[in-house]
């Protein structure tokens, strides 16, 4: 169901949600961190979700492992490096991949530049060895509150030209937008593109204050604008993209059923809305699944699933030439 001849992107990835169980094992001994077991088998219901989890929140925890266990700036380099092998071996032609630097640094008392600096390093170096195209996005994560978002600001800003947009994630109930203004104009002014979480534990009016008060110009998740006429409107109007996620989705019970998935309702209503991950080593699938499992039945056509992955360039924090340019490569390819 995926066309070969159209890019495959994956515009929705968190770096840090997709640590290798391998990687966390490894890393775990590099930095003598007792983990919960000692072999992959045993170590995966910790940092996997294995069965639905009634919330947000209580998803969020698995990944925890993950950050726990870097212990320094080359850690967190390896594992950015790791992630853009695995995007590239999943197939992805261009992906957005965002994290969290001060979730990351948090653990080992990291500095937050410096993981954005490593970050920014082992992407670069991937890309290198891959066949893949990939933008940054930072993560303020709002979990921790506005101070602990205000340093990972200033590690982004620290590292300007590496980073391409911005992004609020984590505990969307407990942290309102609205906490975050000064944070998203300071993005702003230095040019950072806006995305922002919401519409997945809150609803639709955190859309439209991600959208007014942040400046949000694409929507993470955002499945609860099914529920506001005027809000479907605004955002296919506006070409405000949303970034789905359906198999995360259904993990973190935000939706009972992928029957019940409002991603096909955007398409039919124009909206800009995509195929993409989220934590994918978390989440125990890749974006294949997402496009040949989930999607059909999410009730997706083939011409839905088809829109879905051209709607992923289109949307792209990228320039015109940039996207007519890997455009090009894959059509060269296929
Ligand atoms: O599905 C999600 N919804 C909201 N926040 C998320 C999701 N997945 C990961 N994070 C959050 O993103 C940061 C790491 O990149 C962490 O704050 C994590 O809790
Ligand atoms: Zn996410």
């Amino acid at each position: 169901m995926i066309d070969a001849r159209l890019p495959l992107t994956d515009i929705h990835r968190h770096l840090d949600g997709n640590i290798r169980a391998a990687t966390i094992l490894d890393l775990g001994r590099e930095f003598n961190i007792a983990l919960p077991a000692s072999d992959l088998d045993a170590l995966r219901p910790h940092v996997q979700v294995v069965e639905n989890q009634p919330d947000l929140v209580s998803f969020l925890q698995k990944l925890d492992w993950g950050v726990k266990v870097l212990g320094s700036l080359d850690a967190c380099r390896r594992v950015a490096l790791e992630n853009v092998e695995d995007a590239a071996r999943a197939g992805i032609h261009y992906a957005e991949l965002r994290f969290s630097p001060g979730y990351m640094a948090m653990n080992h008392n990291l500095p937050i530049a410096g993981v954005v600096e490593a970050v920014i390093d082992g992407v670069r170096a991937g890309c290198q060895q891959h066949n893949i195209d990939v933008r940054l996005i930072g993560i303020m994560s709002r979990t921790f509150g506005e101070e602990a978002c205000l340093n990972e600001l200033d590690g982004l800003l620290a590292h300007r030209d590496g980073i391409t947009a911005v992004d609020l994630a984590g505990d969307e109930l407990g942290f309102p937008g609205s906490e975050f203004l000064s944070h998203f104009n300071r993005a702003r002014d230095a040019g950072f593109r806006v995305t922002v979480h919401a519409g997945e534990a809150a609803g639709a009016d955190s859309i439209w204050q991600a959208i007014r008060e942040l400046g949000a110009e694409r929507i993470g998740h955002g499945v609860k604008a099914v529920e506001d006429p005027a809000l479907m409107d605004f955002l296919a109007e506006h070409r405000i993209g949303i970034e789905s996620c359906l198999t995360s989705n259904i993990q973190t019970s935000t939706v009972a059923h992928l029957s019940h998935h409002p991603l096909v309702t955007f398409l039919d209503h124009g909206i800009l809305a995509t195929l993409n991950t989220d934590d994918p080593a978390v989440q125990g699938i890749e974006i294949g699944h997402e496009y040949q499992v989930a999607a059909p039945q999410a009730g997706l056509s083939a011409a839905h699933i088809r829109q879905a992955q051209e709607n992923g360039l289109t949307i792209a924090f990228l320039s015109e030439e940039e996207k007519q340019r890997i455009r090009q490569r894959v059509a060269d390819q296929a």
